[in-house]
């Protein structure tokens, strides 16, 4: 799993309240060790290799305080720490979750919750079954109890499946960047051969809405409304367009939908460009009508046109 990843460098960060006992959790994991009282006044980074699955992986792991924008920004794979004995430890889980999301502007982390202090057990405070039911909602796929002053492998559990959620998440991530760019690659060749047979037949690549700067389909949804005019058009009359037609461009286009302009990058008219990217909010609006699918695919035949 790891062979898939960037040379197998992962960076892990921990974070939680005070005391909670972040840096004893570090601590037990690179060395084995319980220390019981650490300098809390800093942030840690630590480089560890270890073995995962059979595979040498590099971590980096900052034991932070702070929230720091710039670490949060520079880890793949987040810790929260909190302490069974202390329910205000627990509460800022969808803070933190939050926070994660808006600095990095979406979900691509990975995060495992730790129960920290479960040699505590006597002394527990956060209900187990409530806590399940947050990290469920919350889509946190990993909770784990532990104790940094208990045996090693609940421990050495919690590091390594979080590091196996990145490597997850990176492959994923990777497969859908490679999906989006062959769909686009095939929206690309396909326009390619239109021109092509434009130019051949003779026939002026022309356009539903042809006439006015705005790319097709995108500028007002008029076009895109009649499908019959598109399957009966001279402009559409063979394999390769349908072959085309049913590349799955949409379901693999991002959320935001500038990427669907990409595919004109070679068009040097930047007029026009411009125009067809001011148009964005009118694609979007289309394609959150009720018949969304309909246009969407209506949506891409005018663009084949
Ligand atoms: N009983 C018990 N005590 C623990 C455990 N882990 C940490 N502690 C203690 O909890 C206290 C806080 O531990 P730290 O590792 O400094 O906690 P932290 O979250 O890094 O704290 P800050 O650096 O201040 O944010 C220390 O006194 C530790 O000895 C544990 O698993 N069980």
């Amino acid at each position: 799993m790891f062979r898939s990843t960037s040379a197998n460098h992962i960076r892990l960060m921990v974070i939680g309240e005070e005391g909670v006992g972040k840096s004893a959790l570090v601590v037990k994991y690179l060395t084995g060790r319980f220390i019981w009282e650490y300098q809390s006044d800093f942030d840690w980074k630590y480089a560890y290799q270890t073995n995962i699955d059979g595979e040498q992986v590099h971590m980096e792991i900052i034991d932070s305080l702070n929230m720091d924008e710039s670490h949060i920004r520079w880890a793949e794979g987040f810790m929260f720490v909190y302490d069974i004995t202390n329910p205000e430890s627990v509460q800022k889980i969808e803070q933190f979750q939050k926070r994660l999301e808006s600095v990095r502007s979406s979900r691509n982390f990975s995060m495992v919750v730790v129960g920290n202090k479960a040699d505590l057990e006597h002394c527990r405070e956060v209900n187990r079954e409530k806590i399940e039911c947050l990290v469920s909602r919350l889509s946190i796929l990993c909770h784990v109890d532990c104790s940094a002053c208990g045996p090693e492998m609940s421990v050495r559990f919690a590091f390594d499946e979080l590091c196996r959620e990145v490597a997850h998440l990176r492959m994923r991530s990777a497969q859908k960047r490679e999906r989006r760019r062959s769909s686009l690659s095939q929206v690309r060749q396909g326009l390619k051969m239109l021109v092509q047979t434009g130019k051949t037949k003779n026939h002026p690549i022309s356009t539903p809405n042809s006439g006015n700067n705005s790319p097709v389909g995108v500028s007002n949804g008029k076009s895109t409304s009649n499908n019959n005019s598109r399957r009966g058009s001279r402009f559409v009359p063979s394999s390769p367009y349908s072959s085309l037609m049913s590349a799955p461009i949409l379901n693999d286009l991002p959320e935001e939908s500038n990427c669907f302009f990409d595919i004109f990058s070679d068009d040097s008219d930047k007029k026009s460009r411009k125009s067809r990217e001011s148009s964005t909010d009118s694609f979007e609006e289309m394609a959150k009508r009720p018949s969304s699918h309909h246009h969407q695919k209506n949506m891409i035949g005018a663009l084949v046109l």
